[in-house]
């Protein structure tokens, strides 16, 4: 097999393709949404993001050796397929979790802003502390919030301080989601909020779900969010996603269309995570840097500083969930092509950067500030 001749398949919505993958090959991109098997016949890799559904029925008959998803989820891809063709896989775990974490950080701040009441009075209850939760744990405690963990995965491979899912929704001001989507085996996350745990959540509470949309009944949300308009909801993904349920879309407080871990930095990161998968499927050193991909993207962050700032201003100079929410809205105009513009939505996303790439200048924060900055994730000098 010859490196510089390959036929890649790849999602049109990947970045920095080119810059990682085409010195190895041919780059055909198409619509993820599309990808079918007749499209793979001379491929030999095929690249997707998670609305490809990398089934046996796609792949089969097909050269492909290698199938990369540049996400974090890997609920789309049918990997005891892949391991039965003997075909090389590789996901990108971690690589937009801080994306995710500043997500939700970014919209907490919002939320209390608007509800008057302090995040570090709260009780913040993640569901499932893995690469995101974890990063989420350690911004919010770093802000000294109080935090519940609920992992039975984890807590069964002896990790401990976590609690009973019963209990986190029972005692959480703040429920984030944050599991894969897993349907079979001891820990299923398929409706992990539903009909029957939903009436434990406390008055006035807030609920995120940035994991995958069926972790929630969806129904059942909507049915009983009216009987409790009292908690804030914040959804960035859907049960059927790309269509979404317009009368649940207009009972959240902030809806997004899944772009939770949509920074540049974190899509990036996905690329190059996939080119050094590759690169050890095939047996060679990776020889770009991720830095370099990074600095060639070329959207540098300023925020310029006049001292009258709070931690949330700041933050929501980073990602303002405001104005997601409000394009979300727009695209739910008319139900026929609503789940189009939520792909729209995606597709034209405009570029965001991480807490970590934003360079702060003009007035110095003071300490207070400047621990919450390094808190969430600023690097400061
Ligand atoms: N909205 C968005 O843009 C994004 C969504 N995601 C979603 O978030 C999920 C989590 O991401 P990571 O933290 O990076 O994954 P991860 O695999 O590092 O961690 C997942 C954690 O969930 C736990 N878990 C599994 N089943 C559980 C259950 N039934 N109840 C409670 N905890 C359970 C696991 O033990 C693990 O610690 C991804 O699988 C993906 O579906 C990820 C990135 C972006
Ligand atoms: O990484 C994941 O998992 C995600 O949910 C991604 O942010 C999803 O992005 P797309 O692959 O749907 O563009």
């Amino acid at each position: 097999m010859k490196l510089t001749n390959l036929n890649i398949v790849a999602d049109e919505n990947i970045p920095a393709l080119d810059r990682l993958f085409g010195h190895f090959g041919k780059i055909t991109r198409l619509p993820g949404r599309t990808i079918q098997n007749s499209d793979l016949q001379e491929a030999d890799l095929l690249l997707v993001r998670s609305v490809t559904q990398v089934s046996e029925q796609l792949i089969a008959t097909s050269p492909v050796h290698f199938v990369g998803t540049a996400t974090i989820g890997t609920d789309h891809i049918d990997k005891a397929a892949l391991k039965n063709r003997e075909i090389g896989f590789s996901s990108a775990p971690g690589c937009n979790a801080d994306a995710v974490a500043e997500y939700v950080v970014s919209n907490l701040l919002l939320i209390a802003s608007e509800k008057g009441f302090k995040l570090k009075d709260q009780t913040v209850g993640i569901v499932g502390v893995g690469n995101v939760g974890r990063r989420l744990q350690q911004r919010l405690e770093a802000l000294g919030i109080k935090l519940l963990l609920n992992d039975p995965p984890r807590e069964a491979a002896g990790d401990q301080g976590f609690v009973q899912l019963e209990s986190l929704l029972q005692q959480a001001d703040i429920i984030c989601l944050h599991t894969p989507l897993i349907k079979e085996g001891r820990y299923p996350s398929y409706h992990l909020l539903n009909a029957e745990n939903l009436p434990m959540v406390k008055p006035d509470s807030i609920v995120l779900n940035a994991g995958r949309g069926p972790v929630i009944d969806n129904v059942a949300l909507l049915d009983w969010h009216r009987k409790r308009p009292d908690v804030t909801l914040l959804l960035d993904v859907w049960e059927e996603e790309p269509k979404v349920d317009p009368q649940l879309a207009q009972q959240v407080r902030i809806g997004t269309p899944h772009i939770a871990g949509y920074s540049l930095d974190g899509k990036i990161r996905g690329t190059w995570m996939l080119y050094t998968a590759f690169c050890q499927h095939v047996g060679i050193q990776p020889e770009i840097e991720l830095a370099d991909c990074l600095a060639e993207a070329d959207s540098p962050l300023q925020i310029v500083l006049d001292g009258s700032e709070d931690l949330a201003t700041i933050v929501h100079r980073v990602y303002q969930p405001e104005a997601d929410h409000q394009r979300f809205i727009d695209s739910l105009i008319d139900t026929g092509s609503q789940p189009q513009r939520f792909d729209l939505l995606r597709k034209r996303y405009p570029v965001r950067r991480e807490c970590a790439a934003a360079k702060l200048q003009g007035v110095k924060p003071d300490k207070a500030l400047a621990d919450q900055l390094k808190a969430v994730g600023f690097i400061l000098e």
